[in-house]
């Protein structure tokens, strides 16, 4: 879910108007907790000195910001702070400056399965045993359906120097975002423009941005495609070519070109289509792509420009094939319902009319478990709590496929040797052994009402190398 229908959910479900509805409804008032995460790139006690000034300047009595143990992996620069609910973080210096990042810890615990090995549960069977990944080699990682961003972002953090993460998106918001991110170089920066840009200030922020030192550029290359993810990867009749919309490599050189220059001129937009046209190009020759077949074991070691670097691959004509990912997230389109429906009603979604967002659902799915490696990790996740939309999604998967598997999962750990309650009953396992729901969970017990962290529902499934 992006980051403003997180926002508006719990604008919602903040709001007096929200407090009955039609079904005469009670809704509680409830102050949602928030999360940030540190920008690796920044040194961390500075970071927090300023966030906690920030949050001392409104709430001079803060306890915030509390690290959150559940989610907390300092070799792998992994850190969220709970800060509270009514702070404007938007206004903060911190925040400005791109030190801390808004991001709820749901949306982190995917990423942080995703890349990491950490979280993951023994598995006294051995089936799910998998070799964890040398956390220096680069990777490639398809972020499916990426818009509006929030994870990818965190992935480019995270990944390792020389990774290349290729993110899709059928949003038409990126389509307009796009002119202007493209002049951009690192990711945290383009994506921070995004975010300007839908709150209509991009003018100050895209100079200020341009100006940013080389020391803030991501070492990570960037692919954004427009495409549809049920069918990334493919390219046939009744498919589409992903039009190629973006590449940090190719966006470098023109900023290097460009010089000083911060907007783009028609020969700066020409060049960079041409550039983005001959990457197109060499994806569809093969020339760009090889390891196409997803039955084999990966082949190159990945790294930013493999696909520049490996041999052509055996594909239809016309089509258009990729190799490989290491990791995939399929951080699905969904109801959404997660957060709403618990704080209104307690229950859960009334699901039995979703057939076309379910058949969504398990197209996607079926879509990153094809891109895949074997030995590749994919994370599939939701912000609703819907069976339909999350277990029978992934177990629809594992019957299809017999070399999917489930790793287990587990962030609850940290917060049983706590005994912290409120964490155990918002990190729950879900209906498949080894995945997580993410359950909202009010507590009361300070006086005010605070939420936990937004529903959520996620699994690491494995594909792996001896199945069919
Ligand atoms: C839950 S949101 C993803 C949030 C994003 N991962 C983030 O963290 O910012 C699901 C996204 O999938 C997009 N989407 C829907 N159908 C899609 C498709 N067929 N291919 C790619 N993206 C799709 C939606 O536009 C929506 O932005």
């Amino acid at each position: 879910m992006d980051t403003r229908m997180e926002a508006e959910q719990r604008e919602q479900a903040q709001s007096p108007q929200s407090k009955s509805t039609s079904s005469t409804l009670t809704v509680p008032t409830v102050m949602p907790m928030r999360y940030v995460r540190l920008n690796p790139r920044f040194d961390r006690q500075e970071s927090l000195t300023i966030l906690q000034s920030d949050i001392r300047s409104s709430h001079p009595d803060s306890k915030y910001p509390i690290s959150v143990p559940w989610l907390f992996s300092p070799e792998h620069k992994l850190e969220f702070f709970a800060i509270p609910g009514e702070f404007c973080l938007n206004k903060a210096s911190s925040f400005q400056s791109g030190r801390v990042y808004g991001m709820d810890v749901t949306s982190g615990a995917a990423v942080a399965a995703l890349l990491f090995d950490v979280f993951d549960r023994d598995d006294s069977s051995g089936l799910n045993h998998h070799q964890s990944p040398n956390d220096n080699e680069p990777l490639r990682v398809l972020d499916l359906c990426s818009a509006p961003g929030l994870k990818l972002c965190m992935i480019s953090d995270l990944v390792p120097e020389n990774s290349l993460v290729v993110l899709t998106h059928q949003n038409p918001d990126y389509r307009y975002a796009k002119t202007s991110f493209k002049s951009i170089i690192s990711t945290q920066q383009r994506l921070d423009q995004i975010y300007q840009m839908k709150n209509k200030i991009n003018e100050q922020t895209s100079e200020m941005i341009s100006q940013l030192k080389p020391e803030f550029h991501s070492p990570v290359q960037i692919r954004l495609y427009y495409a549809d993810g049920t069918t990334f990867g493919t390219c046939t009749q009744s498919t589409l070519m992903p039009e190629l919309v973006f590449d940090s490599i190719s966006a470098h050189e023109e900023h290097k070109t460009r010089g000083k220059r911060k907007r783009m001129n028609k020969s700066a937009r020409s060049r960079e289509k041409r550039r983005l046209l001959e990457l197109s190009r060499q994806a569809n020759n093969g020339d760009g792509n090889s390891n196409n077949n997803a039955s084999e074991d990966g082949g190159e070691p990945s790294s930013m420009g493999s696909e520049e670097k490996t041999a052509p691959a055996e594909k239809e004509s016309g089509s258009f094939s990729l190799p490989p990912f290491d990791r995939v997230l399929v951080d699905a389109e969904c109801s959404s319902d997660a957060t709403i429906v618990i704080v209104i009603t307690g229950d859960t979604w009334d699901d039995s009319n979703m057939d076309e967002l379910v058949d969504l659902q398990k197209r996607l799915i079926d879509s990153g478990f094809r891109l895949l490696k074997n030995g590749g990790i994919l994370v599939y996740s939701t912000c609703s709590l819907s069976t339909r939309q999350n277990e029978d999604v992934v177990d629809w998967l594992l019957k299809k496929y017999n070399n999917a598997f489930i790793i287990p999962v587990s962030f609850s750990r940290e917060s049983e040797a706590m005994s912290s309650i409120s964490e155990l009953r918002f990190i729950q396992e879900g209906g498949i052994s080894g995945t997580v729901r993410f359950k909202p969970h009010v507590d009361s017990s300070g006086g005010d009402s605070v939420m936990s962290g937004g529903g959520f529902f996620l699994a690491k499934i494995r594909k792996r190398h001896d199945g069919a």
